[in-house]
């Protein structure tokens, strides 16, 4: 961003505030650059003392924004539109949502505007730089994606993919994150039964978690091929993770997966 761009951030709650702390630290834009809105201000009160701007204002911070993020929950996301609309221009801003089951056609038609819409799904390992974003547009102009991408970059890996796979994207990759800080927790209590104290048995735990995703990060490898390097023909690993797999550990996370994406289509048109 140059340095006479502002990104509006209406819904700065979990995600919101993640991305505006991952775009600061990667020096991608200073605080001052960024509004943040929330109903309730109060509880952005340090955000301020640290030099965002912030209101819960969100027509005029529209006003003011190149780039308007979209992050309330799907159930809020009517009523912000309504309250924005009269401030969109398409021509001016660009429309990113990171909200989770509501596609660039759906966000068109509630404002019954042409404008572009890309949508962008981080996860909250965002606000240090590490989230898995996915993008997708069904209208955003190459330049636009780039832009988000561009973006995205600095606080993360982006990938692009097609708008039909947001749902499952926001499953495995959104929801993922408290799926494995889950499964490393569950390590953790494991190692506390087995004699660590709790502290240490969360930290080896995490430490282990993060060389395992490492392994196949940085050397492009199957988790299998790493597995059977660490399975010793009548060892202890084998044991254990047959008796985890006896007990459905792998099934338990395809099956949560995907109950997660089915459950992450629905959100913005149930009830
Ligand atoms: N939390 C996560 O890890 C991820 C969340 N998402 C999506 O991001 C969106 C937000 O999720 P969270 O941050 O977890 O929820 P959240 O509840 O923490 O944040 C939403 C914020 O929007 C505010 N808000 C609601 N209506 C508003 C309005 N009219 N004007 C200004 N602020 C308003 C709320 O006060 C709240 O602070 C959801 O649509 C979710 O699907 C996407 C990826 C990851
Ligand atoms: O739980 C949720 O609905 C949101 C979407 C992805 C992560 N959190």
């Amino acid at each position: 961003m140059n340095a006479n761009q502002q990104i509006a951030i209406l819904g700065s709650g979990n995600i919101g505030l993640s991305l505006a702390k991952g775009l600061v630290t990667a020096n991608i834009c200073q605080p001052s650059q960024v509004i943040l809105t929330r109903r309730n201000i109060e509880a952005l009160a340090e955000y301020e003392e640290q030099g965002y701007q912030t209101t819960s204002a969100n027509l005029k911070a529209v006003k003011k924004a190149d780039i308007v993020v979209l992050a309330v929950l799907p159930q809020q996301l009517n009523k912000l539109l309504d309250e924005i609309k009269p401030a969109i221009k398409s021509e001016k801003q660009l429309l990113v949502s990171v909200i989770s089951g509501v596609s660039c056609d759906d966000i068109r038609r509630y404002l019954e505007m042409n404008i572009q819409v890309v949508r962008a799904m981080p996860n909250t390992a965002i606000a240090i730089g590490q989230s898995m974003t996915c993008i997708a547009t069904d209208n955003g102009s190459p330049k636009n994606v780039n832009l988000v991408r561009s973006l995205f970059n600095t606080v993360g890996v982006t990938i692009q993919i097609n708008e039909e796979l947001m749902t499952s994207a926001t499953a495995l990759c959104a929801c993922g994150i408290a799926f494995f800080l889950r499964s490393i927790r569950a390590a953790s209590q494991g190692g506390t039964e087995i004699g660590f104290h709790a502290q240490d048995a969360l930290r080896m735990a995490a430490q282990t978690a993060k060389g395992a995703a490492d392994l196949l990060l940085q050397l492009s490898s199957h988790p299998e091929q790493e597995i059977d390097k660490v399975t010793s023909p009548k060892g202890c690993t084998i044991a254990g993770l047959n008796e985890m797999e006896h007990h459905g550990f792998s099934s338990a996370m395809i099956k949560g997966i995907k109950f997660s994406a089915e459950k992450a289509g629905e959100l913005y048109h149930e009830d």
